[in-house]
């Protein structure tokens, strides 16, 4: 907890950093802001994010000018012989919420399993295990294995790699391959269960990539702060632990699945713009409400002391999705937002990244972040948050990941009605 003589007289330094400009009726009122904000902010750091706000924006309108592909083409690569739900559960969750194609490229064992799921997947059976390729066919079928995805890659708005992946050393360095030209293409890439077991111990393939999202549950959150931390996982400090994660790997975004999800794309306020530090000061200031980056300038808020407001542990910059959601922890909820993103849980965040993308391009885009991989992570975990708490609303404890998939669109609707 923080000292309150300490908060008290960083308040009163702010407070009176305002009152000598202050000398209009606006900046008085801007200054009565100014001291609820703090007050507000200081006894209780709110890392919420307005989670429906941006799922509103970035959701696109139904528009009868738009053809087959614009809401979204996105492809999953994972399912083999072990796993062909969580490929599926990725996947179909992509459509679910307003994806146009929906692509699953998996081992040949699982891609018939798969496509009995469900008619609406578009399945490619291309990856291979070792146990299928001998030896001196391993280069060959590594090469015709990238050929076949390649000729695919420019159409993808977002990979999401891992679902129901598994651990085959070959196919990994398959998939090795896959990302590193996807990255190339810059294509988005949410990585999600066994895919983070391959970047955990191969970091280079996402850092420095703001296009890359990782998902993390407990265990593989535990491995990545493990591997690139050299640290244990540190509960007190989750935030700072999160945002310290994604600046080490060089500005990826994650997004830490839990009671409540913390999402970070490692940006701190030294790494902001001047633009959105007022802008950030000016919420902060007036206690959440948004100030025009005018109204900023003229009260001078650019040299507000900055250090004095990190020292107070401003979070801000890392968001919390706490939406209540199910009690329930059936597998496979992790792969629903992985789609979604990719469903936070995989494919949910693969949907709203490139719808936030399109947004973003199109100059369409009225929330203060411009990072679409942030917004989509946010956007999905609401969604699937919301999601699971109605399906466990209606079946409690028989709840299972199916019963969740079938409630995003009513979800999604309740937020975001279509007309
Ligand atoms: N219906 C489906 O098809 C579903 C499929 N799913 C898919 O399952 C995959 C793993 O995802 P998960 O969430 O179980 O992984 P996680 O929490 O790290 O591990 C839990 C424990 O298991 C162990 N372990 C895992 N793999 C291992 C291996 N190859 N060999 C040995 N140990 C292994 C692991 O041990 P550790 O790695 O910590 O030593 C830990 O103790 C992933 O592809 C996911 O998408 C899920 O999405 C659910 C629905
Ligand atoms: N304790 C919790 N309370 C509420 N929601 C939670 C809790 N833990 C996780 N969730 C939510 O459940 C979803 C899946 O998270 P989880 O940690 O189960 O992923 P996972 O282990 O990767 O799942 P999967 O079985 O698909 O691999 C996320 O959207 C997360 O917000
Ligand atoms: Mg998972």
């Amino acid at each position: 907890m923080l000292g309150s003589s300490g908060v008290l007289r960083r308040q009163q330094f702010l407070i009176r950093s305002l009152g000598v400009r202050g000398c209009s009726d606006r900046n008085t009122i801007t200054n009565q802001k100014a001291m609820q904000g703090i007050m507000k902010f200081t006894s209780r750091p709110s890392l919420e994010a307005d989670a429906e706000s941006v799922l509103r924006a970035i959701t696109p309108t139904l528009d009868p000018n738009r053809y087959k592909g614009q809401a979204g083409k996105i492809a999953v690569i994972g399912g083999c012989r072990e796993y062909t739900g969580a490929p599926y559960f990725s996947a179909i969750s992509a459509l679910k919420i307003g994806a146009d194609l929906s692509h699953v490229f998996c081992t040949k064992d699982a891609a018939s399993v798969i496509k009995s799921y469900s008619p609406e997947l578009i399945v490619h059976p291309i990856l291979e295990e070792s146990y299928s390729v001998r030896d001196e066919d391993r280069s060959f079928i590594s090469e015709k294995v990238l050929a076949e995805v390649d000729k695919w890659m420019e159409r993808f708005d977002c990979l999401v790699v891992g679902p129901g992946l598994g651990r085959d050393p070959f196919l990994l360095d398959c998939v090795s391959n896959i990302m590193k030209h996807a990255r190339r293409s810059n294509v988005p890439i949410v990585i999600d269960g066994d895919g983070l077991f391959l970047v955990t111990n191969c970091i280079d393939l996402v850092s420095g990539y703001p296009l890359a999202v990782l998902t993390p549950n407990i265990n593989e959150y535990k491995r990545l702060v493990q591997k690139v931390l050299s640290c244990e996982v540190n509960d007190e400090d989750a935030p700072e632990q999160v945002l310290s994660l994604a600046k080490r790997i060089g500005g990826v975004t994650i997004l830490r699945k839990g009671r409540s999800d913390l999402i970070s794309d490692g940006e701190t306020v030294g790494n902001t713009s001047k633009h959105r530090r007022n802008c950030w000061y000016g919420c902060l200031l007036a206690g959440g409400d948004d100030i025009s980056c005018d109204t900023l300038d003229d009260c001078e808020l650019g040299s507000l002391p900055y250090q004095q407001l990190l020292s107070i542990r401003c979070m801000k910059l890392v968001n919390s999705v706490s939406i209540y959601g199910s009690p329930r922890r059936c597998g496979g909820q992790g792969d629903i937002l992985s789609g979604r993103q990719v469903l936070i849980s995989e494919f949910d965040v693969g949907v709203f990244l490139s719808w936030a993308r399109q947004k973003i391009k199109d100059g369409d885009l009225s929330t203060s972040s411009r990072n679409p991989a942030l917004l989509g992570c946010i956007a999905a975990s609401a969604l699937m948050r919301k999601a699971a708490s109605l399906a466990f609303e209606n079946k409690k404890r028989s709840t299972l990941t199916t019963d969740i998939i079938e409630c995003l669109g009513r979800s999604l609707e309740d937020i975001c009605p279509v007309g």
